[in-house]
Order: C-alpha cells, then structure tokens, then sequence
C-alpha cells in the first residue's frame, strides 16, 4: 500500500488492522464483506503469510471467499466450523449503543447469520459511518424474487405505523435487472432517513411475508474500531451494559502503510 491511499481508505485500513490483530491462532474467524472488510482479509492473508497465523475464516460473500482464498486464508462453511470465536465486518452506519445498518452490499443476511453464531462481532469502521441516529443510509430489507412488489407494498403499509422520517421503498438495481443476492433474494432500500425505534423496526420488517431479513443489528456488535486518515484507532466497546470509549495511536501506522 501506499501514499496514494485517500485518508478515508487509510481509515479503513488502520481499523482493519487493529482488528485483525485481535485475531489469534487457532481462532476460527468470520470474515465479513465490503471494501473495510476486504482490508482485514488482507491483513489476516499477511499475518498467515509473515506468521504461519493458523486460522479457519467463514466467508460471508462469494466476493470475500474469493479474496479470503487468494490471500491464502483456510475458507471452511458455517456449518462446518459450528460456533465462531470472533467475527469482523464493516458497518454502513453505527450509533451510540453500537447497534447497525448494514448490507449496503447486499450480504447482510449471510453477515447477520455469521455474526450471531459468534462469541463476538467486531465492527470496523472510518468515522463518517458514526451518526446520531440509524437511517439516513437506506436500510437494506432481503425479500425473495417471488412477488416482490407485493412484499414492496406490504412493507411500506407497515411503515406507516413506524416512527421513522421517510418511507420510499425502492428495489436495488443491477442495471436493467433487480440485483440479486448470493441467496438469489432482492434488496428493497427502505429511504427512511431517520428510525426513531431500531429495536421495533427490527422485528416488525421480518414478520412481513417475502422478507427474508433486514439490514439493522440491533444488540450483536460487540466492539466498534474506528480507524482515522491519521493512524489514529478508536474504540467503542460494550462492557456492563454500557458503551466504553479507548483511543489509541498507530504509533507504526506508515510502515502498516507500506506492508499491504
Ligand atoms: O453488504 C455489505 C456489508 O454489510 C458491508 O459490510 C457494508 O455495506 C459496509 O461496506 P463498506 O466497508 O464497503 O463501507
């Protein structure tokens, strides 16, 4: 890597691998999807390589089984590995009490599956995915391609009942086509700019027919890594039932540069 890394991919990077260093030998590893994520297989692919780092990783995309493979990383399924020790992702947003919007890339309902068949799921992020409060980022809903404008419609009847802001719901593009997920589901984006209740929201968007699940991780992030242009990492954890902030410097961050 190197000097022309925009600050935003660098902040990606630095929090990519402060978490990666949380991984130990042995540790069977989820391996989450998106640009952020991509970094941390690619830290882990260098400790494998420089280390002899020993570790199982399950995949939570065709896209991050590919990179995890190419980078030498041992890929087994979900079901193989049973329970995970530890799993880290990217977020599209987070807020105070760590609770998530993601699938922004259209993984979220592998993420989700990954992340709660976890001891701990951890979170990497640049800081312009902080926000006061969930749902200026779309909120991706999974629903299969089987009447799906009639789920579309079923959701934004429930919507009228929510505590939120904006109720658009449209259907992820690919081109001409819907997109299509690695299940083989759509995505509807719910604009709700504002979800004054996660929580609820959470629950009430699975029990519509048609959809499979929802982009919003209430309660199964652990520990935020927020990673700065600068080198510097914060950390936001949950411990005792509240939100612990840390910060540390990446006091070797130039050279981290330069090693991916
Ligand atoms: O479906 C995609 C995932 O939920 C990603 O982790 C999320 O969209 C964040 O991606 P990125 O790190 O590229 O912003």
């Amino acid at each position: 890597m190197s000097a022309e890394l925009s600050p935003i991919e660098k902040a990606k990077f630095v929090a990519a691998k402060r978490a990666s260093d949380m991984v130990e030998n042995g540790m069977k590893v989820g391996l989450g999807t998106g640009s952020t994520a991509a970094w941390m297989v690619r830290c882990l692919g260098e400790r494998v390589r420089q280390e002899g780092l020993k570790i199982k990783g399950v995949p939570t995309s065709t896209r991050t089984a590919d990179l995890a493979r190419e980078v030498g990383i041992e890929v087994i399924a979900l079901d193989e590995a049973g329970w995970l020790d530890l799993t880290i992702d990217g977020a599209d947003e987070f807020d105070a009490e760590l609770n998530l919007i993601k699938g922004g890339g259209g993984a979220h309902l592998q993420e989700k599956i990954v992340a709660s068949a976890s001891d701990r799921m951890v979170v990497i992020a640049d800081p312009a995915k902080e926000v006061a409060h969930l749902g200026a980022f779309p909120l991706p809903v999974e629903v299969i391609p089987f009447g799906w404008k009639t789920t579309r419609k079923l959701v934004e009847e429930m919507l009228e009942g929510m505590d939120v802001l904006g109720r658009d719901v449209t259907i992820r593009m690919n081109g001409a086509m819907p997109f299509v997920t690695d299940e083989g589901n759509h995505i509807l984006d719910l604009h709700l700019l504002r979800i004054g209740n996660p929580r609820q929201l959470a629950l009430v968007l699975n029990q519509v027919p048609g959809v499979v699940e929802n982009g919003l991780f209430i309660d199964i992030c652990d520990t935020v890594v927020i990673g700065h242009g600068d080198g510097r990492v914060e950390l936001r954890d949950v411990a005792a039932g509240s939100v612990q902030q840390d910060s540390m410097e990446f006091a070797e961050s130039e050279n981290l540069f330069k090693d991916v």
